[in-house]
């Protein structure tokens, strides 16, 4: 069980002769299971900010697993830190789908070493949990696009590290297997101990699977919290230029945000 400390980390990308801000200095303390939605319009900052716990693109401030800076790691200790799912990753049509979630293996294997009976196991197991031991020798470019992002979704979790950052996971699923794998990613945080932070632009997943919200807008943080404080229909019409409805049930904490019909925001 670990936690991830994040201490003003902030994103620049070049833009011409000068710098663009895409995330502001942001701070966060991830308790340890703790899952964390992140939510905000596009071009917010969530991908900016996930990239930069993943280390995939250069940011300034520190971010620390239990305590450790993920800069002072290698690459091989960081992956069996953090394991990352990209809102689109670069797939290898011609690997077969156990091959590509056997990838995940890769930071627990030695240099020149081939995957273990455990690695295949666990590649096997994660693929039976997703509802995917069907298409484990199936090509990658064979699959619908829901399949491979299930497989992407695989792949992450047989990495086993405690930390788990996922970019829009559920994007290209349908309703059933998007609750599929938001369970999944639950029951993970019980039995694994996982510690998530995830970007979902479906506020009624976002609000009703996480423990708490944080909301970016250009690059700031805007509001976060328990779901009830951070989805009203009032921010959502300032920051997204919706109208919406919102309703909480206070019993399971499901979350419902639907557009009303007719009532169109302006943009400001
Ligand atoms: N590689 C890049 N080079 C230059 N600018 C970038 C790059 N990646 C992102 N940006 C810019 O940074 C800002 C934040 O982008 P980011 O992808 O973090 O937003 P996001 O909240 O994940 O958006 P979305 O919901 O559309 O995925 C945007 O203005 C975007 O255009």
């Amino acid at each position: 069980m670990s936690s991830l400390g994040l201490t003003d980390v902030a994103v620049s990308y070049p833009a011409g002769r000068e710098t663009r801000c895409a995330l502001a200095p942001f701070s966060d303390h991830v308790e340890a299971g703790e899952w964390v939605g992140l939510i905000g319009p596009n071009g917010a900052g969530k991908s900016s900010l996930l990239r930069a716990i993943a280390n995939l693109t250069a940011y300034t401030g520190t971010v620390q697993v239990d305590g450790v800076s993920l800069a002072d790691m290698g690459d091989r200790e960081r992956a069996r830190q953090v394991a990352y799912v990209p809102q689109d990753p670069l797939i290898p049509r011609d690997m077969s789908a156990l091959d590509y979630v056997l990838l995940g293996r890769t930071p627990h294997i030695g240099y020149f070493g081939a995957p273990s009976r455990r690695d295949h196991q666990v590649a096997a197991d994660v693929l039976e949990r997703l509802r995917l031991a069907e298409f484990a020798d199936r090509l990658l470019g064979e699959l619908s696009g829901g399949e491979r992002q299930r497989v992407v979704l695989a792949r992450a979790l047989a990495q086993e590290a405690p930390i788990l950052l996922l970019d829009e996971p559920t994007s290209a699923l349908d309703i059933g297997h998007q609750q599929q794998a938001l369970e999944l990613v639950t029951e993970l945080r019980t039995t694994e101990q996982l510690t998530v932070i995830s970007a979902l632009h479906d506020l009624t997943l976002a609000g009703t699977y996480t423990d708490r919200l944080v909301m970016l807008h250009e690059g700031r943080v805007v509001a976060s919290g328990q779901a009830g404080e951070v989805l009203t229909a009032e921010r959502l019409g300032e920051v997204y230029h919706v109208c919406v409805t919102v309703d909480i049930d206070d019993d399971d904490g499901t979350v419902i945000v639907v557009p009303r019909r007719g009532f169109p925001v302006a943009e400001s």
